[in-house]
């Protein structure tokens, strides 16, 4: 094989099956070199580091190399190949796959989808080749190469870009289980997204099923390819609705060899609060006024000095007058955060009483500063005038003392919002409060008051509709370089505080500049099931657009009427059919009917999952409480009373849009109550 062509030899006029086995002989080969690639890594030994703690590291990264390099024996180690007319030094022909293989001379025979040459595979077109003369891609079963497919992009003979098969097949292969990646197919506008520069702020709005959540993880792996030295140093971070959620998303990142990326709830980021809390108080606690709110509530514990200090050293005494100390207050105030402006003042005020020292012909050094600020005298006024507080006991005081909170809240919040805000209640101390979700957001704030948040590489957040903008703050404060990835759908805000513009989102997220991009094509849901979601959206979202589907799926939309009592045996029918079918079948209720509908499928000798908040619901059969269904898919949809669904919420029929779209092949809606008007007339 010559240097340039690490591609097996075909003949331009070969019959196809000579080329699919020419071309299954290459992933052999690649498969063997990957093999010893692995092994390599596996031979090389940490000892060559100097000292115990760097052996353990080196060690580490060892070990994720060998993982990185694992063969998963139904993922293709290449989909794609290029024929290119560049004239640069790379090979002619490169094949594309999900992480680079060299053979023994370091010649490469797979190269990784993130690299910038394999960029044409997804871009090329016969409009713009990109020198790139043909595109082949790759069709498996398994992990076993079963056919291929060429586009000319040089385009003599006029090839028209036809719909690939193989496309349509991937698109189109039943779900089970979790998630997985879709490097073979990613689109060109998906592309744009997944490779946008790591310093941007990219916000993409998308319909259900556009793909939002793969490109999100897609770009996570592209960043942390294109920048690994720096995002290994500083992090990336998936931010997810749930851990039903999480779990449903845990292999793609692995699957494409990364396998440090945390993955991560708000509520993982700012607290696992969870005491049940009044929509209306939770969606005042998330308001951005609240920032205002906190920080004047934090500084209100930094008084005015009322007393100096007196350091007595043997029989020496020291005094730093009182309006010397409201004048250092003065000057720190406002101009650090609050721990530091503590620590600052302590040394200051020590400083002060050095100078006085210096005053009558001591020469004290730096040890003695550092002792005079830890000295008793100066710790009295610290406590006095800047104590030392935690976020906890600061949120106790403004939520159970309604003087400080109206002294907090000046004119930021209406008397009835403060009213609102004052426990009932209050718990004895901050140590026996029940902290809220909401709360927990407030709590994070304080903490950056108090001492600055430590920011990632770049944070992925999915379903970003439905943060709220103090929470919202606190993811920004995680990445305050401006790297971050920000996913959602106006038209699936489930939270009382669910925002209506990506603008406020970035807004609140710190960053006035980023950048809007709408994904459209939807990926999973039929198109007559997008369709008659779809009839919610004048209502959920009129301002934007009616999504559009690239499946047809007909026959995949079936709505039956039960009466009130043959509702379960209605569903049980539904299971049935959908059980003598291929893939995951999700029967999706509102919450408060789970238990029952999961007892009446266990008598009717149905064997099934419950998804809970923590669950991997990884039965083939599972029921889904409404509330869970956010961003999860299943190949056939069983919905039960879509009229319960809406009402057990304020933003019920924003709900009910999400539980509609969840279907890849079939949707089944069995009701015994009125649908929704907009639903009923078909
Ligand atoms: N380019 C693609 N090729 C193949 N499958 C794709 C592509 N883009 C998306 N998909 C598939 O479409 C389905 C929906 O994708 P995804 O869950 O990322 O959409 P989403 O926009 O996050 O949806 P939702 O808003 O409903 O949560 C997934 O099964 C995903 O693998």
């Amino acid at each position: 094989m010559p240097a340039n062509r690490l591609a097996p030899d075909i003949q331009e006029d070969a019959d196809p099956g000579d080329v699919l086995a020419a071309e299954r002989q290459h992933l052999a080969v690649s498969r063997a070199a990957l093999r010893t690639m692995r092994e390599h890594a596996r031979s090389l030994s940490a000892n060559a580091a100097g000292d115990w703690v760097s052996q353990q590291i080196l060690q580490a990264l060892l070990d994720e190399r060998v993982e990185a390099l694992a063969d998963h024996p139904d993922a293709p180690l290449f989909f794609g190949r290029l024929d290119r007319s560049a004239g640069d030094d790379l090979p002619g022909t490169i094949y594309v796959g999900r992480r680079h293989i060299h053979d023994d001379r370091s010649r490469p025979l797979v190269i990784d989808w993130r690299a910038p040459v394999s960029r044409a595979f997804y871009q090329a077109s016969p409009a713009q080749p990109m020198d790139i003369t043909r595109r082949r891609r790759f069709g498996y079963h398994g992990g076993t190469l079963t056919a291929f497919e060429d586009e000319r992009l040089d385009s003599a003979d006029g090839d028209a870009p036809a719909a690939s098969r193989i496309l349509t097949e991937e698109i189109e292969r039943p779900r089970t289980g979790p998630m997985r990646d879709i490097v073979a197919t990613i689109q060109p506008d998906q592309d744009d997204i997944v490779r946008a520069d790591l310093g941007l702020t990219v916000c993409v709005q998308g319909a259900p099923g556009t793909g939002k959540t793969a490109v999100g993880l897609h770009r996570a792996a592209y960043l942390l390819f294109t920048h690994r030295e720096k995002l290994a140093r500083s992090g990336v971070m998936i931010v997810g609705p749930n851990r039903a959620f999480l779990s449903y998303i845990s292999s793609v990142l692995p699957a494409l060899g990364e396998i440090k990326v945390e993955q991560t709830t708000i509520a993982g980021l700012v607290g696992e609060h969870a005491a049940p809390e009044d929509p209306a108080v939770a969606a005042l606690k998330g308001d951005p006024r609240m920032a205002r709110v906190l920080a004047r509530a934090l500084w209100l514990h930094v008084t005015k000095p009322t007393e100096g200090v007196l350091y007595t050293r043997g029989a020496s005494r020291f005094r730093v007058a009182d309006h010397e100390v409201r004048e250092i207050v003065a000057s720190l105030r406002g101009t650090t955060r609050y721990g530091p402006g503590r620590a600052a003042l302590a040394q200051r005020l020590a400083h002060a009483v050095l100078v006085r020292m210096e005053q009558r012909g001591e020469s004290p050094d730096d040890r003695v500063q550092d002792a005079v600020a830890r000295s008793k005298p100066v710790k009295q006024v610290l406590d006095a005038v800047w104590p030392k507080v935690t976020p906890e006991q600061v949120l106790f005081r403004l939520l159970s003392d309604a003087e400080f909170l109206e002294r907090a809240a000046k004119s930021d919040l209406e008397p009835a919002e403060r009213e609102l805000l004052t426990w009932a209640k209050p718990p004895r101390s901050h140590k026996s409060a029940k902290w809220t979700a909401a709360d927990a957001a407030l709590l994070d704030e304080l903490a950056d008051l108090i001492e600055r948040t430590p920011s990632i590489g770049h944070v992925v957040v999915d379903e970003a509709q439905d943060l709220s903008p103090m929470q919202l703050r606190a993811l920004g404060r995680r990445c305050r370089t401006g790297s971050a990835t920000v996913l959602g759908d106006l038209a699936q805000g489930t939270t009382p505080w669910s925002t209506r513009s990506w603008q406020a989102v970035l807004t609140h997220l710190g960053r006035d500049s980023g950048e809007v991009t709408e994904l459209t094509l939807g990926f999973r849901v039929p198109r007559e099931v997008l369709d008659f979601a779809a009839r919610l959206l004048p209502e959920v979202a009129p301002e934007l657009a009616v999504p559009r589907s690239l499946r047809p799926g007909a026959g995949s939309l079936s709505v039956r009427r039960a009466a009130a009592d043959a509702l379960p045996a209605a569903v049980e029918t539904a299971v049935r059919e959908a059980l003598a079918r291929e893939g995951s079948i999700g029967v999706i209720v509102p919450d408060a009917a789970v238990a029952a509908l999961s007892a009446a499928l266990g008598a009717a000798g149905l064997e099934h999952g419950v998804l809970g908040p923590d669950s991997t619901g990884d039965h083939r059969l599972l029921v889904v409480p409404a509330t869970l269904a956010k961003g999860l898919e299943y190949d056939h949809v069983i919905v039960m009373e879509p009229a319960d669904i809406v009402a057990a919420e304020p933003r019920g029929l924003a709900r009910l849009y999400v539980v509609l779209t969840r279907a890849v092949t079939t949707l089944t809606v069995v009701h015994a109550h009125e649908l929704p008007a907009a639903l009923a007339d078909r």
